[in-house]
């Protein structure tokens, strides 16, 4: 009987990375002050003994790090990890346990470069296990459930928080401490409660199997950074990080990804001597930057984010430079993904 349950149950690998999911503070008090990427994914699986209600669960541990410390290498090692166990006839699912400081980095990269309709669910939490009103547990539970669904297959890198299930393009972590931390612009896709997932809408944008690009063919991401606009802004960081050797600069913009009088020289400069320029926007809730809105990008040669903030950008645009160099092919990339 018991055989027969497995067989019929998903296989689901869980990738574990590290975040404050895997964190432990020194008293349940702590919620705020602990220790990220402390325990190892068989504690997390063993913590959480209704997954093998859900799943028949496996897990690695691909590396045990503060998601804040996630390098270029890291996520194409993780990267070619979830392509791997992807091509597996054996792996229905894959779930990503991650720390939620650049969490919307990684799901919305592997959203770009896998090629695969199975399930990729990205979760963390807010708060470390050993804290009272821990929500990892939970989040973990509702990846799983997420991640052996056949109705996730084919929408795109998913993550799931807080009971919802959102698009790994589109969400952004919008505030600390609390738990209902991830949200997106346009809303989540869908809620999975009780093990049980409730869809209301589709990506619209490409991704995964429709996706222009693909893990198994990058080896390497070129260098692109980001830069901060406010008032009194001067171009000292931007100078800086091109000479540091960044093949495009994200523009973290004031409104509508507006420039200051005092930066836009220099950044007309450095496009001048092929380095992209990348107008995003930093407001929080959601920028919406368009062409030659605010500045003349026609005439500039530059590209804008739209809705993407600058983290997002900066993902997208180290992605399409692995295969273009192009500030038009950029720039349709930007529209399209
Ligand atoms: N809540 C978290 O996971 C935060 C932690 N600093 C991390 O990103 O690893």
């Amino acid at each position: 009987k018991e055989a027969e349950t497995q067989q019929k149950l998903a296989n689901v690998v869980i990738l574990a990375t590290g975040g404050t999911i895997a964190g432990a503070g020194a008293s349940a008090a702590n919620s705020a002050t602990y220790q990220a990427a402390k325990l190892g994914v068989d504690k997390l699986i063993a913590g959480v003994p209704e997954l093998a209600d859900l799943a028949n669960v496996r897990g690695e541990q691909v590396m045990q790090i503060a998601s804040e410390s996630i390098s270029n290498d890291d996520l194409l090692k993780l990267g070619k990890r979830v392509a791997e166990l992807a091509e597996s006839k054996d792996v229905d699912g894959i779930v990503i346990t991650h720390g939620t400081d650049t969490l919307e980095e990684t799901a919305y990269f592997l959203n770009l470069v896998e090629k695969t309709d199975k399930p990729i669910v990205v979760v963390g939490s807010m708060r470390p296990g050993t804290a009272m009103s821990a929500d990892g547990m939970l989040n973990l539970y509702n990846a799983v459930a997420v991640a052996s669904d056949k109705q996730s297959r084919g929408k795109g890198v998913l993550v799931t928080m807080n009971d919802e299930i959102q698009s790994g393009r589109d969400v952004s972590k919008s505030v600390n401490i609390k738990t209902e931390a991830f949200k997106s612009a346009w809303g989540p896709m869908g809620m999975v409660v009780e093990g049980k997932s409730y869809w209301f809408r589709l990506p619209a944008k490409r991704h995964t199997v429709n996706s222009e690009f693909d893990i198994k063919q990058i080896s390497s991401l070129p260098q692109v950074d980001i830069a901060y606009g406010y008032g009194n802004v001067t171009d000292t960081a931007y100078k800086a990080l091109a000479q540091n050797g960044a093949k495009a600069l994200i523009h973290a913009g004031t409104g509508n990804g507006s420039v200051s009088s005092r930066v836009v020289p220099a950044l007309q400069e450095l496009r001048k001597n092929g380095v992209q320029i990348i107008r995003s926007s930093h407001v929080n809730q959601g920028g919406f930057v368009l062409r030659n809105a605010e500045q003349p990008d026609d005439k500039n040669d530059w590209v804008v984010a739209h809705d993407l903030n600058p983290q997002k950008a900066r993902i997208l645009a180290m992605v399409a430079m692995t295969r273009t160099q192009d500030s038009k092919e950029l720039q349709r990339i930007f529209w399209e993904y």
